[in-house]
Order: structure tokens, then sequence, then C-alpha cells
């Protein structure tokens, strides 16, 4: 077992980025590109480490390795929902799960649920939309009822795979934590379809208003539906997490992400469907869809979680407010191109593969 969980050529470039787990703003793309492709088994591995849950849940380092590789193998090489977006929300939650105003709040099961379910959450994504395989009438579509179709995939080929012995990293696990992180697996996971955005919002800001905490600012949560409802928004605060990240980081996810939504959009026009909204390489304004998503979705989230938390966010949704500055003063500018930081660092993102499309 190496050292890193990973083999790399820079083990100590290595090792300095992942020092820096613990913090808002870790490189991911410096940590893909210095684990020989590896994020999400360098990043989670270190976590696990960091949390000392191998030791807790009497897990094999080399069946979490396992499961790990695996996992990350089964992440699709798509520009944006690929492993290195996988390995950032694992982080994020992480990072967010030591809010002081958290503290002590979550068990070591919930921990490990919420850390595993954000390794998982995008696993085998196609990079296309829910709508997407619904008008298409694929087979994911059809096998979940065009119901958080993505979501359900996720889950199943995550539980799947710690189906073989060498891989099953909660082996040592009792029958009722088994069911309780499953359970709590599958309500995070299910969280982070966008359709059900609004919802999780109304409800954490009914949470906000009736917020009881302990002497020290501490969070009280009863019931299981307070808990899982705080993990729920979490995971999707760190899965809505690039616009609070520092500006070079966030830009180079937005090109990702826009490449993505364009490679939809170019599927669209050849099958003659409507190209979707963000979708039109040929129309784009990547500035003002950023605005846009940041006024009417991220901000409302991250103001309302650091509500919740307050004051432990507030550098968190500063930042945001930065970046939507920033893109607001450089509407048009880039006029639809991949900003200048990306071209240079992203293969996923280099064009020639698809043909001319004038
Ligand atoms: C382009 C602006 O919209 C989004 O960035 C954007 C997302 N962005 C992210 O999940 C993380 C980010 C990466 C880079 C910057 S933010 S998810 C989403 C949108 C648009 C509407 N939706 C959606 O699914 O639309 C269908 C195309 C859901
Ligand atoms: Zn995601």
């Amino acid at each position: 077992v190496p050292e890193l969980g990973v083999e790399t050529q820079y083990p100590q470039e290595l090792a300095d980025v992942l020092s820096r787990i613990n913090d808002w703003g870790l490189d991911t793309f410096k940590v893909e590109e210095l684990s020989d492709q590896r994020p999400l088994t360098a990043i989670t591995y270190r976590i696990f480490q960091e949390r000392e849950l191998c030791r807790i849940y009497s897990i094999e380092q080399s069946t979490l390795l396992k499961y790990l590789l695996t996992l990350e193998d089964h992440y699709q090489q798509v520009p944006y929902h690929n492993k290195a977006h996988g390995a950032d929300v694992c982080q994020s939650m992480h990072v967010l799960l030591n809010a002081s105003a958290l503290d002590g709040v979550f068990t070591e099961l919930e921990i490990m649920s919420a850390i595993f379910a954000s390794a998982v959450h995008d696993v085998d994504h196609p990079g296309v939309t829910n709508q997407f395989l619904i008008n298409t009438n694929s087979d994911l579509a059809i096998m979940y009822n065009d119901e958080s179709v993505l979501e359900n995939h996720h889950l199943a080929v995550a539980f799947k795979l710690l189906q073989s012995q060498e891989r099953n990293i909660f082996s040592n696990l009792t029958t009722k934590q088994m069911k309780t992180l499953r359970k709590m697996v599958i309500d995070m996971v299910l969280a982070t379809d966008m359709s059900k955005h609004m919802q999780l919002l109304a409800d954490l800001k009914t949470m906000v208003e009736s917020k009881k905490v302990t002497g020290n600012n501490i969070i009280m949560l009863e019931t299981y539906d307070d808990r899982i409802q705080v993990l729920q928004n979490m995971i999707h605060c760190a899965d809505l997490s690039n616009p609070t990240k520092p500006l070079d980081i966030y830009t180079r996810w937005t090109d990702r992400i826009m490449e993505e939504f364009w490679r939809q959009g170019d599927k669209e026009r050849d099958l003659r469907l409507e190209i979707s909204p963000m979708c039109d390489r040929r129309v784009a304004s990547v500035e003002k869809s950023q605005i846009g998503f940041i006024e009417f979705i991220v901000h409302p989230l991250w103001e309302t979680w650091a509500d919740l938390v307050y004051p432990d966010a507030n550098n968190i949704l500063e930042t945001l407010e930065q970046n939507r500055d920033w893109y607001q003063s450089h509407i048009g500018q880039e006029n639809g191109a991949l900003s200048s930081t990306s071209t240079t660092h992203d293969p996923l993102l280099n064009t020639d593969s698809i043909q001319a499309t004038n």
C-alpha cells in the first residue's frame, strides 16, 4: 500500500498539495495532475486517514484502495462530471463537516456516510442531464421511470461495486450500521438532483428560522429528518461549491461544465431536438449564465447555509460575491471562448475532436 494510496512520480509535491486537505480551495486539478489521474482515490483515501475511519470501522487499507480505484474507474471521461468533480465534492464536504457550529453534532457513522456519498455521488455520469435522458428515451430513463434518473444510477453503481468481497469496505459494520449508512447515502445522493433544489432550500430556510443552538452556538438536531436535511443541504452546497472557490479554480470548472453542456447541445442539434438552455455553443454567454446561476441558485443556497452555520461560512460567501462581481465585470469579454487559464490545462476540453461546427 503506497503511502499516499496512489503511485506518483511526485511524492513530495503530492504530499504538499494534500496537506491542504482541510482547507477550502485545495487545488483538485493539481492533485489530478500529481496523482497520475487518480484525484478521487488520493483525496478520499487521505480523508479516511485524516478522520481515522479505517481504525474506527476496521477497514483494511487495501480494501479501501481497491474500492476507490474501481469507483474512480467507473467515472466517465466527460468534461465536467468526471472523477475530478467527485474528488472535489468529497473534499468540499469534508471541510463543511468541520464547521464549528456542527462540532460534535454528527456521529462518525454519519460522517463516513457523508464522505462516501460525496465520493460516489456522480459515478458513471454520462455527461448529459436527466431531461436529455428522458427526452431521448434512454435505457436509464426507462429503468428509473424518469425520476431522478442519474442520481438513482449513481447509487446503484456505487453499491454494486461494494458487492465483491475484496472491495467491500463496510464488511465489518454491523447489520444495523450498514442499514443506517445505506439509507443516509441514498437520501444524500438523491438530494443532489437539481430538481429538488427549491424544496431543499425552502426546508433549510425554515430550519434556520427555528434554529436551536447549545450554549456555545452549536446546532441542535434531534430527529433523523433534521439531521439528514442538514447533510442533504451540505452535499448540495458541496456540489454547487465551484463558484465559492478561488477564482482561477472556479473559472476552470466553468470551462468544463460549459463544454459538457455544449456537447449535449451538439447532440440535441444532431438529433433535431430543441437545444437546452445554455447548451448552444453558438449563442453562448458564459458570463451571463454564471451570473444568472449564482443569482438564482447558488447565492440563495449559500446565503442560507451561511446563516445556519454562522459565522463559519462567511469567507465562502464573501468569495462567492467577489466571483460574481468578477463575472459581472467580464460580461462578453471572452465572447464565449474558453477563459485563458483553462485551454492550456485541460486536455478534455480541446475541441479538435469536435469537427468544425460552422
Ligand atoms: C452555466 C451556468 O449553469 C451552471 O453552471 C449549472 C451548474 N453548475 C454546476 O453544477 C457547478 C458549476 C460549475 C462551474 C460553475 S458552477 S448545475 C446546473 C447549471 C445550470 C442549470 N442546470 C442545468 O442542469 O442546466 C441544464 C443545461 C443545473
Ligand atoms: Zn455533482
